[in-house]
């Protein structure tokens, strides 16, 4: 089986290595396009075997799963080049936030899918949202999740939870990121070295992955074992217990909102194209 990714940014690139580092498939099953060529390139200088194809249409020629990992608003183009019909042993994977599946159904005569990837999963680990479009069959929605489940979690999930489920998986790294880097940054106010804040910011950001995964630990009972009674950490935990509930409904409601602009620019440019 052939791979295709059209597409080599952030997420391209993950799914690339995702692919290659959990031995889901060689490099040279791996066909990539992408609209800036020196990106691709560099992608070879890490794996000379992967296959820079000349455009999107040799993608789809080559490869049996195509996952698409253009931003919304650059789909209409790649659809352009591509056309919209495909024969019925190629699966179209989109991993955009936007056209959702019914409308993909009625745009695309072939089969269609979307995932909600996460970054963190060229580690093996994290989570992937599924959702199948009508004419995926039930051998080849086994085949797909048994394959993204080797990237991490696979959850296949109704597409109308995939923004909030979202903000968790695949926002949630950037989100968590930033708010260790956030204690991290206060370290470094307080005089903290820049450098040794931010090392032993990653190291405890995994530290505390690992123990949740390892130990099954649940988040409340991880609270509680650093929380010493009447210590420091619970001082602090009444801190985010009193302020961080409606930072994080802002959250929600601005990436709602986001996406529901994304929506309706992307409806708007693909009705105007097709
Ligand atoms: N990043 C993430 O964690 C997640 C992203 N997604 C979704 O994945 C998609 C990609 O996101 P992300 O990787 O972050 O974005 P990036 O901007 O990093 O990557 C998009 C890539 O698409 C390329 N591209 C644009 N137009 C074309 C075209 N016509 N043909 C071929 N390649 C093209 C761009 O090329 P160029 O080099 O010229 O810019 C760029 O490399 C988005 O739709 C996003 O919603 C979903 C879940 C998680
Ligand atoms: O920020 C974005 O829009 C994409 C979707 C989830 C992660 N990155």
């Amino acid at each position: 089986m052939n791979i295709g990714i059209i597409g080599t940014g952030s997420l391209g690139r993950m799914l690339i290595e995702g692919f290659i580092e959990q031995k889901i498939c060689q490099p040279d099953q791996i066909y990539i396009s992408n609209r800036t060529i020196e990106k691709m390139q560099k992608i070879k200088s890490i794996y000379p075997l992967i296959n820079l194809a000349d455009n999107n249409k040799c993608v789809l020629e080559k490869a049996d799963w195509i996952f698409i990992c253009v931003k919304p608003l650059d789909l209409p183009f790649v659809f352009q080049e591509t056309g919209t019909s495909f024969p019925d042993n190629k699966l179209i994977i989109s991993t955009l936030l936007a056209p959702g599946l019914e409308y993909l159904d009625s745009l695309i005569k072939g089969k269609v899918l979307r995932i909600y990837p996460s970054i963190t999963q060229s580690t093996g680990h994290g989570v992937m949202l599924v959702a199948f479009g009508k004419r995926v069959i039930e051998t080849e929605k086994r085949e797909l999740l048994d394959c993204f489940n080797r990237l991490g979690k696979a959850f296949e999930i109704s597409e109308r939870y995939f923004r909030i489920a979202g903000d968790i998986t695949s926002c949630g790294p950037a989100f968590m990121a930033y708010m260790t880097a956030s204690l991290a940054n206060t370290a470094i106010e307080h005089g903290l070295d820049k450098s040794l804040a931010l090392d032993m910011a990653g190291e405890t950001m995994l530290g505390t992955a690992l123990l949740l995964k390892e130990k099954q630990l649940s988040f409340e009972q991880m609270i509680n074992q650093v929380a010493t009674p009447g210590g420091c950490t619970a001082a602090g935990v009444q801190i985010l217990a009193r302020d961080l509930s409606p930072i994080i409904a802002d959250l929600f409601q601005a990436t709602r909102e986001k996406e529901k602009e994304i929506i309706n620019n992307v409806t708007e440019s693909m009705q105007n194209l097709f």
